[in-house]
């Protein structure tokens, strides 16, 4: 309801009409959970090989070889997919780009992809504690969304969440999309007295898997297939419901004239996408320029001072941002150890970044060494340089001073 004077906006928005109001608090990520499809778990170090040969490109030596390099340089050491060898012999035309298998690849993301976000999420709600039923709002982002209804409303359904649930599906956003997704999550709960925001992402490389070829070996070696979910809420917290990590501030940043660096294009051969060979030296040079701008004059004096939960792009970008930022050994532990064991899951990453920090403060609380900062910052999670997201975080809300 809209009224040209906004006091009586406000009085309309805090009356009868349900949670309008604004929450006391900033938003917290109240529990986490992921998971990755079971089908098929691939060392990298055979990852060429095998690919080559379920392709039937052992031919192309020179093409292998390239790839093995690569594969060798990305420090992954496996990854987890959802498309298998039995069902590329079912499917001969997701080889071939110049055959339409578009509607073969929709029709198998369609029940799979957020069947794979069901088991996050689940795992994410059993943590919080509280109902499905008490979910007020969906955000799904993924890069396989491409038909109507979406996998929005398919996940509310395998989670039996309430008709009323307010749904928005976040579509091609890459890997930034996480990051996006729990921002839109920030303002909704924040908006919206007792709103609790289930953010969800799934993302299948099945939806652009192709015979190796010069532009598309690096995304060979990189991605990997995972979900993530996370539960958002503001205060006033339920009893039970326990903030990880509290969403001080989000911004977006645009690195202008660099929208030509990533990009992903369905076709009717599946989705294509583009990565440039200079995407770690633009996010070096325009990393700390984007966290001046997000901290917006209240940036520490050393990057040092807060903990990192970086989207890891892949290794040269995680190399690059500790130089610029003069980090110390160690600080994107949390973040080489996700890359190591699953390989850039695009969107879904950032929530096994998260999960993974907040495993290792635990664990160091447990011992008495709490050696993590309170403070924190999640630059990158972007599709491109062009769109980075970065959150302040606090890792322990009880504790603000
Ligand atoms: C922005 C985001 O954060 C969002 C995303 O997640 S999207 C994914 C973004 N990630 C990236 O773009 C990073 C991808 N790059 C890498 O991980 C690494 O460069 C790599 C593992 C591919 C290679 O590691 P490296 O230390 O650069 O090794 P290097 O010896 O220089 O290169 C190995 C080979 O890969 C080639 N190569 C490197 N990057 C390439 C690229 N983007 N496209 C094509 N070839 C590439 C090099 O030309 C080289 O080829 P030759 O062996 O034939 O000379």
């Amino acid at each position: 309801t809209y009224n040209a004077h906004p006091s009586a906006m406000t009085a309309r928005t805090n009356g009868k009409m349900g949670m309008r109001q604004q929450a006391e608090d900033p938003a917290a990520m109240l529990a986490i959970g992921t998971t990755n499809p079971t089908n098929l778990l691939q060392p990298q170090d055979v990852f060429a090989e095998k690919l080559f040969r379920v392709t039937k490109s052992d031919h192309l030596t020179e093409l292998k070889e390239k790839l093995k390099r690569i594969c060798k340089h990305t420090c992954i050491e496996k990854r987890h997919f959802h498309l298998t060898e039995e069902t590329l012999g079912a499917h001969p035309e997701f080889l071939d780009r110049e055959l339409p298998s578009l509607d073969a690849r929709i029709d198998m993301v369609a029940t799979d992809m957020p069947k794979l976000a069901q088991s996050a999420a689940a795992k994410a709600i059993a943590e919080w504690g509280r109902p499905a039923t008490d979910i007020t709002h969906l955000v799904f982002s993924t890069y396989s969304a491409l038909q109507a209804p979406s996998a929005d409303l398919k996940l509310a359904t395998l989670l039996s969440l309430r008709t009323t649930v307010c749904r928005t599906i976040l579509s091609l956003h890459g890997c930034y999309g996480g990051a996006r997704a729990l921002h839109l999550a920030k303002e909704l709960a924040e908006n919206n007295r007792g709103a609790r925001v289930l953010v969800a992402c799934a993302e299948t490389t099945l939806i652009c898997f192709g015979s190796p070829n010069r532009a598309n070996l690096v995304g060979h070696a990189l991605f990997g297939d995972g979900a993530g979910a996370v539960i958002v809420g503001a205060g006033p917290f339920s009893e039970g419901e326990r903030p990880l990590f509290e969403m001080v501030t989000t911004t977006q940043n645009t690195i202008p004239w660099t929208e030509h660096v990533i990009s992903m294009q369905a076709t009717a051969g599946g989705i294509d996408f583009h990565l440039a060979i200079q995407v770690p030296m633009l996010i070096g040079q325009n990393v700390e320029r984007c966290l001046l701008d997000a901290f917006d004059g209240d940036a520490p004096a050393s990057w040092n001072e807060l903990f990192w939960a970086v989207h890891p792009g892949g290794r040269p970008i995680l190399d690059n941002i500790d130089t610029v930022l003069k980090l110390e050994p160690g600080k994107l532990a949390a973040s080489r150890r996700v890359l190591r064991e699953y390989g850039n899951m695009s969107g879904a990453t950032i929530f096994f970044v998260l999960d993974e920090l907040r495993r290792r403060r635990k664990k160091e609380e447990d011992s008495g060494h709490l050696l993590l900062p309170e403070w924190g910052a999640r630059p990158s999670g972007r599709e491109s340089p062009s769109r980075p997201c970065c959150f302040a975080l606090h890792a322990n809300p009880c504790r603000r001073s």
